[in-house]
């Protein structure tokens, strides 16, 4: 095996608990399937994992049990309190390499949502820092053991980690990569399909008559399957069919939440922080011309310009408050993915003195692509329409460091993962001109590349 040692860290983390150590140690190994390292913590860290990839791909985040969580049910509170306990337990982090622990996971789309139902007892914020760390970035891939302690023994549990380490990268480096078939379904049903076309007649109406100007609604679809599916078995199928996205899986006890979005909510590097405006959807063309037809047409459709709109004028305000520099195209272009085209505007900015990534999600969260216009106002009619909750459907998902840097997706185009059940998420913008019939189609559009990942029949 390849490995090359780097320095191990010890922070002093004393606020947390008098004592408390955060010992971290990172080797660099030959590359090695994320998906495989994943897979490797099948029997001692299910329900314990997580796996991100940048759209990009140029960075790729595996982990394997638990360090440390933070976790908490605060409202608009929730994320200072991660920011502060992230920044209490990195507060003195000094690493040559500049490789430096990851926390990893999500906060929900709505701690005020008390829908009982697939999201009940999951926190409203849900990070870890994990035991075992594959990062794979510029084609290089590190491991790292984090360890934080405030116990007497930490050396020979360290030496523990190590072994348990060493047998992790070895069984994810020479078992032969598996291939996965997909899950039988047994069972399909559109929960409340009738209440979801007529929750969209009545958000309609309402913003016809000027309660909200754009309301963003879901609904779920459920499906059973023969036997009960693996995260590595899932995943697999995601990653490699939608090369496009952002791709996630969060682990949190018996639930797996994953997906591939194509919506990122903010990146955040060197200083320089990006977010995208991604509303306004129309389906491919199963030919080439006919598909750059519908591009065009979706380009010049007044009723998916107005939900494209309300996103680009939000989004520029937090970056005109958090930003200096901010720079938005005047024209959305075409942002097509395997199933679908959208309207697309990046929006960047160079952050503010003060301004964090945390700050940003927390500023951001939710755009109107997901949640409204106005926010608070849109909110309420979610909360009063949609029969479900959505937990981390809609919400951001992403990493951050120690340095300030990290992304976070909006985490549509996913779906949650319960032994032999799995419950699909999808929505629209709703505005004034919306028709429920064509929702309904767009919300089918958007269930494609989960229910394929999960062995559903999509007509190509
Ligand atoms: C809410 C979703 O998509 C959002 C993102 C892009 C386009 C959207 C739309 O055209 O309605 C939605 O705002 C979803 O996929 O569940
Ligand atoms: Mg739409």
């Amino acid at each position: 095996m390849q490995q090359k040692w780097y320095n191990a860290t010890e922070v002093e983390a004393s606020s947390l608990n008098a004592g408390t150590i955060f010992y971290m140690e990172t080797i660099e190994v030959s590359r090695l399937s994320a998906l495989a390292f994943f897979a490797a913590g099948e029997e001692s860290y299910k329900g314990q994992r997580y796996f991100w990839q940048n759209r990009e791909k140029t960075l790729t985040l595996v982990g394997l049990g638990h360090a440390h969580i933070i976790e908490n049910n605060l409202s608009n509170m929730r994320f200072d309190q991660v920011e502060e306990q992230w920044k209490q337990l990195t507060k003195n982090i000094v690493t040559e390499e500049k490789l430096q622990p990851i926390l990893f996971g999500g906060f929900t789309f709505d701690p005020e949502n008390t829908t009982a139902g697939e999201w009940s007892g999951f926190p409203e914020s849900y990070f870890t820092v994990a035991t075992y760390q594959l990062m794979i970035r510029n084609d290089k891939a590190y491991v790292s053991i984090h360890l934080i302690t405030d116990g007497e023994n930490a050396a020979p549990q360290f030496e523990e980690l190590r072994k348990q380490r060493d047998h992790l990268i070895h069984a994810a480096q020479v078992k032969e990569v598996k291939t996965y078939v997909k899950p039988q379904i047994t069972s399909y049903s559109e929960p409340h399909k009738e209440a979801y076309l007529q929750s969209i007649d009545a958000v309609t109406a309402k913003i016809k008559a000027q309660e909200a100007d754009k309301v963003v609604i879901a609904r779920s679809l459920a499906l059973r399957f023969e036997d009960a599916v693996s995260s590595p078995q899932i995943l697999s199928h995601v990653v490699n069919e939608q090369p496009e996205s952002y791709l996630f899986g969060v682990e949190r006890g018996d639930m797996l939440f994953f997906g591939a979005s194509p919506e990122r909510l903010v990146k955040v590097e060197n200083g320089r922080a990006h977010s995208s405006c991604i509303a306004g959807s129309i389906k491919r063309g199963a030919a080439a011309d006919e598909d750059q037809a519908l591009g065009e047409s979706l380009l010049q459709d007044n009723k998916n310009r107005g939900e494209h709109h309300y996103v680009v004028e939000m989004i520029t305000e937090t970056f005109e408050k958090n930003c200096t520099a901010v720079r938005v195209p005047q024209q959305p272009k075409l942002l097509k993915i395997r199933d679908i085209q959208h309207l697309y505007t990046p929006v960047e900015g160079q952050l503010a003195t003060g301004a964090t990534i945390l700050q940003l999600v927390k500023d951001l969260h939710p755009t109107p692509a997901l949640g409204g216009v106005p926010r608070e106002g849109s909110m309420k009619i979610i909360r009063e329409f949609e029969a479900m909750n959505r937990g981390l459907y809609a919400a951001p998902i992403g990493w951050l460091d120690a340095d300030g840097n990290g992304e976070f997706a909006v985490a549509i185009r996913s779906a949650a993962l319960l032994g032999n059940s799995a419950y699909l998420y999808a929505g629209g913008g709703i505005v004034a001109d919306s028709e429920a019939q064509s929702e309904y189609e767009e919300t089918l559009v958007k269930f494609r590349p989960m229910l394929r990942a999960l062995g559903g029949a999509v007509h190509e």
